[in-house]
């Protein structure tokens, strides 16, 4: 994102190699997504007691909210390898082959950002999740053939923060779609709890709720926040506890509620400058200088979550709670039906 310094912009890359030394290694330690989770361990149960493949899995989220985690969880949890690429590392249909030709019986192909797949890719993956083969064409001209390849029994678990920009033919492929959700702050921070415990921070329950109420239900944020805020609570030679947490947090210009900077700004942009809206996200992005795709994958599920947008046919609009966020009077009525029903 173009906002190098948005601290809870869950897509930035510092502190990576740490997240990954704090990422859960089993279903036990993977908080939270009950519901995902209970699910998951069924089929996980059912596939390895038949000795089969799992079928394949599509999880799909905003950033941040644990889709590589859990697909690694999975293939732990199977026994079985674990692969891993992304849709836009994998060029051509020979780069997926030769991936496919190599999988081990049952083991998990992990598909990052399976949306950005190009289109002659995604149509080798067809028959590969359907009936575990590859369509090769050999020759060229008349003379050409398609030779079918077997394939041995394998798991795509595909990840987006965009379902819907996945074509159906794809997505009707994964038998077991699965919608992760934001985080409550009580699971938020067991994360950061646990996190503290490994990176020997010391922290109180308050301070790590503190934390967890102003992540954006996001987990990757969480972390990145447990940092930043440590260093304050170095500095000030304190223990991380809530006034601790709370003093650091202001001074990363996150409020109480969790907003920070970039959400501000996005809420005045549309609250003042388009007068709630309804307007198009490229004017929005526009407005912000920011990249539509941030804007619909990181700032705009939060904002909607909570209640402060709505997206509707013709663009977004402004809910009760932004013009009370923003302490700006709501309108009285407006001829739009839609904004306040
Ligand atoms: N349920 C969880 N319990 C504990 N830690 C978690 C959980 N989910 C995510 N994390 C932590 O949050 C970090 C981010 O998770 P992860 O990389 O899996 O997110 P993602 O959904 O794949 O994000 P992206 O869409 O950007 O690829 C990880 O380092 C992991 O340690
Ligand atoms: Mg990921």
């Amino acid at each position: 994102m173009s906002d190098e310094n948005r601290l809870s912009d869950p897509d930035m890359m510092p502190g990576d190699a740490l997240d990954r030394a704090l990422r859960p290694q089993s279903f036990d330690d993977y908080v939270g997504q009950s519901r995902a989770k209970a699910n998951l361990k069924v089929y996980v149960d059912g596939a390895r007691n038949r000795g089969e493949a799992l079928d394949h899995v599509l999880l799909f989220g905003p950033p941040g909210l644990g889709k590589t985690t859990l697909a690694q969880i999975l293939a732990k949890e199977l026994g079985t390898g674990f692969r891993s690429t992304s849709g836009p590392v994998i060029a051509k249909a020979g780069d997926l082959a030769a991936i496919l030709t190599n999988l081990e019986p049952n083991d998990v192909l992990f598909i990052d950002e399976i949306h950005r797949l190009p289109p002659a890719v995604e149509e080798i993956l067809y028959p590969a999740m359907e009936d575990y083969a590859l369509d090769i064409m050999i020759g060229e001209g008349p003379a050409a053939r398609s030779v079918r390849l077997d394939l041995a029994p394998f798991t795509l678990v595909g990840a987006t923060t965009r379902a819907g920009l996945l074509a159906t033919p794809l997505r009707d492929r994964f038998g077991i779609p699965m919608r992760l959700e934001f985080y409550e702050p009580e699971d938020l921070a067991r994360i950061v709890r646990a996190a503290a415990v490994k990176l020997d921070v010391s922290i109180t329950e308050d301070g790590a709720l503190e934390i967890a109420r102003r992540a954006r239900g996001t987990p990757r944020i969480a972390l990145r926040l447990l940092r930043r805020v440590r260093d304050f609570a170095d500095a000030e030679g304190s223990a991380i506890n809530q006034g601790a947490a709370d003093r650091a947090l202001k001074r990363l210009e996150i409020d109480p509620d969790g907003l920070d900077a970039l959400d501000r700004r996005y809420l005045h942009a549309l609250v003042k400058t388009y007068a709630g809206g309804p307007v198009g996200v490229e004017t929005l992005a526009a407005a912000l200088s920011e990249a539509r795709d941030a804007i619909e994958d990181v700032i705009e599920p939060y904002l909607m979550q909570n209640g402060f947008i709505a997206r509707t046919p013709r663009g977004r609009t402004a809910a009760p709670a932004a013009y009370d966020r923003l302490g700006v009077p709501r309108p009285v009525s407006k001829q739009s039906g839609d904004l306040f029903e």
